[in-house]
C-alpha cells in the first residue's frame, strides 16, 4: 500500500482511481510517453484533407491577346481548364475552396487557414501544404511579402496572439510556443537554424508521435522573435540554393510551430499541438529536367516523395486502412499531422499562362486525388468553338472568334460566357474566353497521353480521380479496360509458353539445356546450368541447400562438383575468370526462373515500397524510385523494365535478378502446400 502511495506521480494527485487506472495502462511499458493524449488510445477516424486551388493572376503585365488564360473559376469551389483533346469540352474541377486571380492573401487565409488555428489549442495537429508547379505561386501564398504577408506570417502573428490570450493570468493553461524550421532535400531532413546538422532521422514514439531527435527548436515569444529565427533560416536556405543551382525549388520548406499546453492546477495536464506550414517543391520538376547525375537523383526524390504525398492524401481521403506515410520522409514526417484528427489543407497554386497549361492540368489532378472526387458528368456546357482546337486541325480548319461567337446563345454574346449564379468575389468577374490551345508542341502532347494513362492506371484501382467530362472517364475506362485485358493474354500466353517447356522437357530431357524460350531471354542467356564459385553464389544456396532437404523432388538440383570450373561461353567475362576452386553447380528448371520472374513482376507491380525492401538488392531508395517509376508509368511489363527506372542500371537490374529469382521461385515452389 505504502509502496503504491509512494510510486503516484504528481500528476495522480486528485485524480479518479478509474482515471489513474486509465493513466497506468496507458503509460505501462513507456514510461516517457505523455499522459496528454489519455483517451486517444481509440483510432480516431481519418480526417478528409481539404483541397483548395489559388489561381495567381498574370505576373508579366496585363494579359494580352495572346495571353489569354487557359484556365478560369465559375464559383468559389470550382473551375475550368480547356481541354486539350476536346475543344468543344472543358474540364471542370471541385475543391473545398477555389480562390481567383483577383484572391488577396487575406482571402486565402481567412478562408481556409485560419479557421484550423484554434484546433491547435486542442492539443490537436494541423498542417498547411503549398503544392504546384514552380512559379505558380507557392512561395507568394505561404510567405508572401512585407506589402502582402502570406499564410506563414498572418498564422504567426495570430497564433502568438491566441496563445498569449490563453495563457494571461487567471487561465487555467499556460502556453509557449517554439518553431523549428527544416528542408527536406533529396529524401535527407536538414535543420535550417542549425545547418551544420546534417541529416537528422525522423522518429515516433510509443504512441505515434512522430519525432526528430536533434532539431532546433527555438522559444518565440513575439513575432519579432519569429522573424528574428526565420530570415536568416529562410536567407540560408536561398542562398545554398544559388550556390546548388534549383536546388531551392527541388528541397521541400518545412516550417514546425508547436503550442505547448501546462495546465496550471490539478490534473496539471499537457497537450502539444503541431503545425506544420510547408512549401513543396516544385512539381513541374518531375519529367521536364532531362538531367544526368545528381539532378536525375534530386529529381527521383521529388517525384518520389509528391507521389507518395499524393498517395498518402489519397489513402486518407478513401479511408483506407493502410496509408503509406513510411514511404518518404516528407510524408512520414506529416504520419501525424495529415489524417487522423489533424486538420490539413492543400493549397494548389496554379498560373494561367498557357507554357503553364501542362503542369496545371498535372497540378490540378494532383489536387483532385487529394480530395473527394465529385464526379460530375459534364453536359451542356461547352466552351465556345473557337477556344480550344483538335490538336491535329489546320489553321484553315479552325473555327474564327466570329463564328464561334455566332455559335455561342444570344446570351453568353452579352457576357462572354455563361457565368454562375452565385459567383463569390474571387471568381465574380466576367468570365475571361479561355485561351486556344492549337497548336500543342508535341512533346507537351505525349506528356499530356502519358499523364492520362497515368490516370487510366490508377483509375482502374478504383480511384476515381477528377470531374471529367463523363466522355472523357468513358474513354480512360475503355484504356484501362484494354490493358487489363492485354496483361490477361500475356499471363495467359506465359502460362501456355510453360506448359510447352514443361511437356519438352518431359518429351526430351536433353532437350531442356539448349532451351531458350522468348520470355526469359536476359536468364537464358546464361543457359540453365550456371556454375558459380561458392563465395560469389548471389542466389542464397543456403536457402535453397535446405529447401532441396526439405522438398527432395524440388526442381532445383545443387551439386558440390570437385575441381576446376570448367569454362562456360554465356557467363560474364569476369566470371569466366573465376579459376581454382569448387563450385556449385545449380540446374534450374526454365520452368522454375519463369515462375521466379513472375514472382519478382508481381512484386514490382503490387508491393509497397516495404515489400520491395525486402528484396535482394533493394534498399529504400531504390524502393522508392521503383514506386514512382511504378505511378508515372504503370506496371511493369517485364523485370527488365526495371533498367528504365532513374538510377537503377542495367547491371543493378541484372545482379538484382540474379540475386532474387531463384530465392523467389524457390520459396515459390519448395515451400509447404
Ligand atoms: N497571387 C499572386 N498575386 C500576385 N503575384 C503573384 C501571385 N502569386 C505569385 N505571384 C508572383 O509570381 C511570381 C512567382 O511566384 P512564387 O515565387 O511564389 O512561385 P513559386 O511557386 O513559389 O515558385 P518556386 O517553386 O520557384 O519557389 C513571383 O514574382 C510572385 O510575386
Amino acid at each position: 500500500m505504502e509502496r503504491r502511495a509512494q510510486g503516484r506521480s504528481r500528476m495522480d494527485v486528485g485524480v479518479p482511481a478509474r482515471r489513474r487506472r486509465e493513466m497506468a495502462a496507458v503509460t505501462s511499458g513507456a514510461g516517457r510517453c505523455r499522459l496528454s493524449k489519455v483517451g486517444a488510445g481509440r483510432r480516431p477516424p481519418p480526417a478528409r484533407v481539404r483541397v483548395a486551388v489559388r489561381l495567381r493572376p498574370f505576373v508579366d503585365g496585363a494579359a494580352g491577346e495572346n495571353d489569354t488564360p487557359c484556365v478560369r473559376g465559375l464559383d468559389s469551389c470550382s473551375l475550368e481548364i480547356a481541354n486539350w483533346r476536346n475543344h468543344q469540352e472543358t474540364l471542370k474541377y471541385q475543391f473545398d475552396a477555389f480562390y481567383g486571380e483577383r484572391s488577396s492573401q487575406q482571402d486565402i487565409y481567412a478562408g481556409s487557414v485560419q479557421p484550423i488555428l484554434r484546433h491547435l489549442l486542442e492539443g490537436q495537429n494541423a498542417s498547411v501544404l503549398a503544392y504546384g508547379p514552380t512559379g505558380a505561386g507557392k512561395t507568394h501564398t505561404m510567405l508572401g511579402s512585407p506589402e502582402q504577408p502570406g499564410v506563414i506570417p498572418r498564422a504567426l502573428m495570430d497564433l502568438l496572439q491566441l496563445t498569449r490570450e490563453e495563457s494571461a493570468e487567471g487561465r487555467p493553461w499556460a502556453l509557449s510556443v517554439t518553431m523549428s524550421y527544416l528542408e527536406i532535400y533529396q529524401e535527407k531532413v536538414l535543420d535550417l537554424l542549425e545547418p551544420s546538422s546534417g541529416d537528422l532521422v525522423i522518429r515516433e514514439d510509443c504512441r505515434g508521435n512522430i519525432l526528430i531527435p536533434g532539431l532546433t527548436q527555438k522559444p518565440i515569444t513575439s513575432f519579432a522573435d519569429f522573424e528574428r529565427h526565420f530570415l536568416p533560416a529562410s536567407r540560408n536556405r536561398t542562398v545554398g540554393a544559388t550556390r546548388l543551382n534549383q536546388r531551392s525549388s527541388r528541397s521541400h520548406a518545412v516550417l514546425l510551430v508547436k503550442v505547448d499546453q501546462r495546465e496550471r492546477l490539478a490534473p496539471f495536464r499537457q497537450r502539444e499541438g503541431k503545425l506544420y506550414l510547408i512549401d513543396l517543391a516544385g512539381s513541374e520538376d518531375n519529367r521536364r529536367t532531362g538531367n544526368k547525375g545528381l539532378r536525375l537523383k534530386e529529381s527521383g526524390a521529388i517525384n518520389t516523395s509528391l507521389f507518395v504525398l499524393g498517395k498518402v492524401v489519397d489513402a486518407l481521403n478513401q479511408g483506407l486502412p493502410r496509408v503509406p506515410y513510411r514511404d518518404s520522409k516528407l510524408t512520414r514526417l506529416l504520419q501525424d499531422s495529415l489524417g487522423g484528427s489533424a486538420h490539413s489543407i492543400l493549397i494548389a497554386n496554379i498560373a494561367p499562362e498557357r507554357r503553364f497549361y501542362l503542369d496545371t492540368v498535372s497540378a490540378l489532378n494532383f489536387a483532385a486525388r487529394s480530395k473527394e472526387v465529385i464526379n460530375r458528368p459534364f453536359t451542356n456546357e461547352s466552351l465556345q468553338l473557337h477556344v480550344l482546337a483538335p490538336i491535329k486541325l489546320s489553321k484553315k480548319e479552325l473555327l474564327g472568334p466570329s463564328e464561334a461567337k455566332r455559335a455561342r446563345g444570344p446570351e453568353e454574346e452579352e457576357t462572354g460566357s455563361p457565368e454562375p449564379p452565385a459567383a463569390p468575389s474571387s471568381a465574380s468577374q466576367k468570365l475571361s474566353p479561355l485561351q486556344k490551345l492549337n497548336s500543342m508542341d508535341p512533346a507537351m502532347v505525349e506528356r499530356l497521353l502519358s499523364l492520362d494513362r497515368l490516370l487510366g492506371s490508377q483509375g482502374s484501382q478504383g480511384t476515381p480521380l477528377l470531374s471529367t467530362p463523363r466522355r472523357e472517364r468513358m474513354v480512360l475506362m475503355k484504356t484501362v479496360e484494354a490493358k487489363d485485358l492485354e496483361i490477361e493474354r500475356l499471363k495467359m500466353k506465359q502460362k501456355e509458353l510453360e506448359a510447352k517447356v514443361l511437356a519438352q522437357e518431359a518429351a526430351d530431357p536433353k532437350e531442356k539445356e539448349n532451351y531458350s524460350p522468348t520470355m526469359l531471354r536476359p536468364l537464358a542467356r546464361r543457359t540453365v546450368t550456371v556454375a558459380k564459385p561458392l563465395k560469389k553464389a548471389v542466389v542464397m544456396p543456403l536457402q535453397l541447400i535446405q529447401e532441396q532437404a526439405a522438398y527432395p523432388n524440388a526442381e532445383i538440383h545443387i551439386l558440390k562438383k570437385k575441381g576446376r570450373k570448367r569454362k562456360l561461353e554465356s557467363l560474364d567475362a569476369s566470371e569466366l575468370e573465376e579459376k581454382g576452386e569448387d563450385c556449385w553447380e545449380l540446374q534450374i528448371s526454365p520452368e522454375l526462373l519463369a515462375h521466379g520472374r513472375q514472382k519478382i513482376l508481381d512484386l514490382l507491380n503490387e508491393g509497397s515500397a516495404r515489400d520491395l525492401r525486402s528484396l535482394q538488392r533493394i534498399g529504400q531508395k531504390k524502393a522508392q524510385l521503383i514506386v514512382g517509376w511504378r505511378e508515372l508509368h504503370g506496371p511493369f511489363s517485364q523485370v527488365e523494365d526495371l533498367e528504365r527506372v532513374e538510377g537503377i542500371s542495367g547491371k543493378q537490374m541484372e545482379s538484382f535478378l540474379k540475386a532474387n529469382i531463384l530465392g523467389l521461385a524457390a520459396g515459390q515452389r519448395c515451400g509447404p502446400s
